[in-house]
């Protein structure tokens, strides 16, 4: 569904605004620290509830005020428009989608989904592990709300259980290992499932894209690997479970799964260029909408924050070329890109300086 308005007081750097974004592309050129990045910031905070640079609404919150609001419009169908509007007052965040409070930030997901290439995006390929595992769980996340909820009960299980081991809690260790490993196996396996199913479509764009001659591989690396069975898993931990004591954490599961990019056996993110890493980055961000697509059948709307910029000309193209099926699609450019090169004919564009909107044309 294309976001058609964007109405925002007192987000970021931004007093007030009120956006016609009723195009299928609408760019956001102007120098940097103007609000570009702020403006897509809403759209994904309209689309999930939170936002992507920070976990702390009160940051959104401009310098100086005591509340912000955002909302969007978009269209279900010409006759049919909808709206999602999410305040922000005495640090109460209030979301409502067409005047109706939402309780469970999953129904928004639900409602419209919209996947950001950002430039923190890297650290999937060279990033810590949990950065890396991130970008699994937020394609799962993005399809499947059961996956949403198997995560928050592993997450659950897992501050218990290390809380028991820190108490020395044996009795109660036995029956938080049995939920523990059942849990932890499941996203294992959706993991897996998803790493495999990605690998070929990886490949093939990569190589497509990159031009890069030698292949790259995608692996999920599980610390029980090789252990098919429940009951294996849970001998597994129980031989551990003394150094897990000793230490007071969870050694092994899902939360200290890797996601690895091998080149010849290697981790690629030890001798890729800072480029290829990026083209890696945008691969998987448009794997990831694909997948979203074929399964649902819905397409998402697309940010594209500054991720161009490290592209030589040739590979901007190729990206641009390659992009997922999309709804609508947000870009943002400095001015002395060659943005107006991939301008298309109801390409809308605007210009940010500090924190205002001049749409140009
Ligand atoms: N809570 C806030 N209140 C007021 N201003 C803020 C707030 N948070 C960020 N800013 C300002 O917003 C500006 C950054 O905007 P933004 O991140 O959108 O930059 P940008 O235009 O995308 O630039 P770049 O190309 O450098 O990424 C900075 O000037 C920063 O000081």
């Amino acid at each position: 569904m294309p976001v058609t308005a964007i109405k925002l007081i007192n987000f970021r750097n931004i007093k007030q605004c009120e956006l016609n974004t009723d195009a299928p592309e609408v760019f956001f050129v102007g120098e940097n620290g103007q609000g570009k990045t702020n403006i897509l910031e809403s759209v994904y905070y309209l689309c999930y509830g939170t936002s992507f640079r920070t976990r702390e609404d009160s940051i959104l919150c401009k310098n100086d005020e005591s509340f912000f609001s955002a909302s969007a419009s978009y269209f279900k169908s010409r006759e049919d428009i909808n709206e999602i509007a999410i305040s922000w007052k005495n640090r109460v965040k209030n979301i409502r989608l067409n005047g109706k409070t939402i309780t469970d930030r999953k129904d928004i997901i639900r409602n419209q989904p919209c996947i950001i290439f950002c430039h923190d995006d890297i650290g999937f390929v060279n990033g810590p592990p949990e950065k890396r595992r991130l970008f699994l769980d937020q394609t799962l996340s993005l399809y499947n709300p059961y996956y949403i909820d198997l995560l928050r009960k592993y997450k659950k299980i897992l501050k218990t259980r290390n809380h028991l081991l820190r108490e020395n809690n044996t009795a109660l260790l036995d029956v938080y290992d049995e939920q523990f490993v059942e849990l932890g196996m499941e996203i294992q396996k959706k993991r897996e499932e998803i790493t495999s199913l990605f690998e070929p479509f990886f490949k093939d764009k990569f190589s497509e894209i990159a031009k890069f001659k030698e292949l790259v591989a995608i692996q999920y690396q599980s610390t029980w690997s090789g252990m098919n069975e429940k009951d294996e898993i849970l001998n597994f931990i129980r031989n551990k479970r003394k150094y897990e004591i000793l230490n007071g954490v969870s050694s092994s599961g899902p939360h200290r799964d890797k996601l690895l990019f091998l080149h010849r056996d290697s981790d690629f993110s030890q001798i890729g260029s800072t480029g290829q890493m990026r083209l890696i980055s945008l691969i998987l961000r448009i794997i990831q909408a694909e997948f979203y697509s074929r399964t649902t059948g819905r397409k998402p709307l697309l940010l594209l924050d500054d991720v161009l910029l490290e592209l030589d000309r040739e590979k901007r193209i190729r990206i641009l070329e390659n992009l997922p099926p999309y709804e609508q699609a947000f870009f943002t450019f400095l001015p002395n890109e060659d943005y107006v090169n991939y301008h298309k004919e109801n390409t809308m564009v605007y210009e940010v300086k500090s924190g205002g909107f001049k749409k140009r044309g």
